[in-house]
């Protein structure tokens, strides 16, 4: 049965800094959007694609998705909303959308077009690992740095130093990526089931397997990769550059 990908790309990329919003900034003249697209296919795990676009750009990105050569799946592009949930919400309701004689989709995967080199192989991995029995699938990476759990500072320290807690173990910590993958009625109750929080970005879930978790119900991580990691400022624009030659 048929995979639809949810493509997030509605944020304003605001820490990116520069004056478009994050989707169509350029890594290696290809607008990231497309770099996601491109990879979203090759993959063949995907069978159709919703792209959640910045208000009032919707046009402009179905264009460049429409007339880019290795975007083979058909696309269509929602207007995204004012949180990350509240786009995926959207584009999962434009995406559900029964075609008359269209097979239903039965896997939702949901990626990020900040995590543009997100590799074929990965996208293929998650799929596998939801069509083999996980309803909820998170790529993730063991967590490197030590990590300290910290208290706010004194109230007048001027170096605004936080007190450690606690160092905490990072053995059991996994940095979690995209696309995450999912049975597509689990996603779908998750999404109506925190509809309420959607719009309010302090209560808005920052990823989808939150969601999952949020009803008690089992999320399962399989191995990331760094190529899928995520471009919020400009080092990281730098470093994708970089594996993107290294690709090559
Ligand atoms: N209202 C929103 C906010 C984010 N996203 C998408 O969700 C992904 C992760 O968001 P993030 O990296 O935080 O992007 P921005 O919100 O654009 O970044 P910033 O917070 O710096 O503005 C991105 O692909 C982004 O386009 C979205 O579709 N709709
Ligand atoms: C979904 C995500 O990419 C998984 O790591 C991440 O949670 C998005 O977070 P952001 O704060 O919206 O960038």
């Amino acid at each position: 049965m048929p995979t639809l990908a949810v493509l997030t790309a509605a944020g304003s990329g605001t820490r990116l800094g520069l004056d478009l919003p994050k989707a169509l900034v350029e890594l290696d003249g290809l607008p990231l959007v497309v770099h996601a697209a491109r990879r979203l296919c090759a993959s063949g795990a995907v069978d159709t694609i919703v792209v959640t676009a910045p208000p009032g750009l919707r046009e402009h990105v179905a264009a460049l998705l429409r007339d880019d050569p290795v975007v083979d799946r058909p696309v269509r592009v929602v207007e995204g909303a004012g949180t990350r949930q509240a786009s995926v919400a959207a584009g999962l309701r434009a995406g559900l959308v029964e075609r008359p004689g269209g097979e239903p989709v039965d896997v939702v995967l949901v990626h990020d077009a900040a995590r543009p080199l997100a590799p074929p192989a990965l996208v293929r991995r998650v799929v596998e690992a939801v069509r083999a029995g996980h309803a909820a699938v998170v790529p993730g990476l063991p967590v490197t740095d030590t990590i300290k759990r910290v208290t706010a500072a004194r109230a007048g320290d001027p170096s605004h130093a936080e007190p450690v807690a606690e160092t905490v173990d990072r053995a059991v910590l996994r940095a979690v990526q995209t696309p995450q993958g999912f049975d597509r009625a689990l996603l779908v109750r998750a999404h109506e089931s925190a509809a309420h929080r959607a719009d309010d970005e302090r209560s808005a879930a920052t990823d989808d397997a939150g969601l999952v978790e949020a009803l008690g119900l089992p999320v399962h991580v399989v191995p990331g990769d760094t190529a899928a990691a995520k471009i919020t400022t400009a080092h990281d624009l730098r470093v994708a550059a970089l594996t993107l030659r290294e690709e090559r």
